[in-house]
């Protein structure tokens, strides 16, 4: 299969007045075309600060990010990568869902004159296209995720950065987020999944990278964390949360 992205040996320090916190302790996986791989750890391990990285929100203190071949470590501006932080933030809620999108096609450099195209691509890829032109504040929060998955679309990119796309919404919605990420990597597009909803990782990903406090604990498939849980508590476990929650003690920071 073919690497899309290789992240290597990153390293992030953060710097406070005076002191520092090493977040990112030498992080590197691989993801190919039209893999979903799913980020796991417990809150502060360093997930967000990872895709931002790579999202190129934030330069790491040491490591390299490759896509398609080319470092793009330090580039400013990454037109083949998709970026959704999701939550209620981000739009303006006094415009319609195609007047924001417009706003974020200039940002992304879409061309005039494919605007109208593009925008149009992206809504029906989420199932939008019959509200375009409803305000976003009269959205609910599963169309205002999909109305983020939207924007990170804008200008076809090859990889995604999905920052827990389903945090806070009801079962039923979480589910059609997970049609349309699903669709996305059957279409080709590789994406990258943070998520703490461990049903949702063992539908939609293969592979996973756990980090803990920072590390890479684990990367593999879901079924060999089930394999490594199993040792730990001597028992094959029912799914991957219980093969989570088994890990999770180890993850910790100290
Ligand atoms: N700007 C910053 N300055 C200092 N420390 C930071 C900064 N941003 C994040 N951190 C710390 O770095 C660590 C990793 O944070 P990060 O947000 O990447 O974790 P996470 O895995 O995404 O957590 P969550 O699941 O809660 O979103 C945390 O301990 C956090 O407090």
């Amino acid at each position: 299969m073919n690497n899309i992205l290789q992240v290597k040996h990153l390293i992030e320090t953060y710097k406070d007045k005076n002191q520092k916190f090493q977040a990112l302790d030498d992080v590197s996986f691989t993801i190919d075309q039209g893999e979903i791989l799913a980020l796991l750890g417990p809150n502060g391990a360093g997930k967000t600060t990872t895709v931002s990285i790579i999202g190129g929100y934030l330069l790491p203190t040491s490591g390299q990010v490759i896509l398609n071949g080319q470092d793009i470590t330090t580039a400013r501006k990454r037109p083949n990568i998709g970026v959704s932080f999701g939550g209620d933030l981000g739009f303006y809620r006094n415009a319609t869902a195609k007047q924001n999108l417009q706003f974020f096609a200039d940002l992304a450099k879409v061309p005039f004159r494919k605007q109208k195209k593009e925008i149009q691509r992206v809504l029906s890829i989420v199932e939008l296209d019959n509200v375009a032109n409803k305000k976003v504040g009269k959205f609910s929060k599963g169309m205002t995720q999909r109305l983020h998955i939207a924007r990170s679309l804008l200008n076809s990119p090859s990889l995604l950065l999905l920052d827990e796309p389903t945090s806070g919404l009801d079962v039923e919605i979480a589910q059609s987020v997970q049609k349309t990420i699903k669709k996305l990597a059957d279409s080709g597009i590789s994406i990258l999944l943070t998520s703490h909803t461990m049903s949702e990782v063992e539908k939609l990903a293969k592979n996973v990278v756990i980090l803990g406090a920072g590390k890479v604990f684990f990367t593999g498939t879901v079924s060999a964390v089930l394999g490594l849980a199993a040792k730990e508590i001597n028992q094959k476990p029912k799914n991957l949360e219980e093969a989570y929650l088994a890990i999770a003690p180890k993850l910790r920071r100290n």
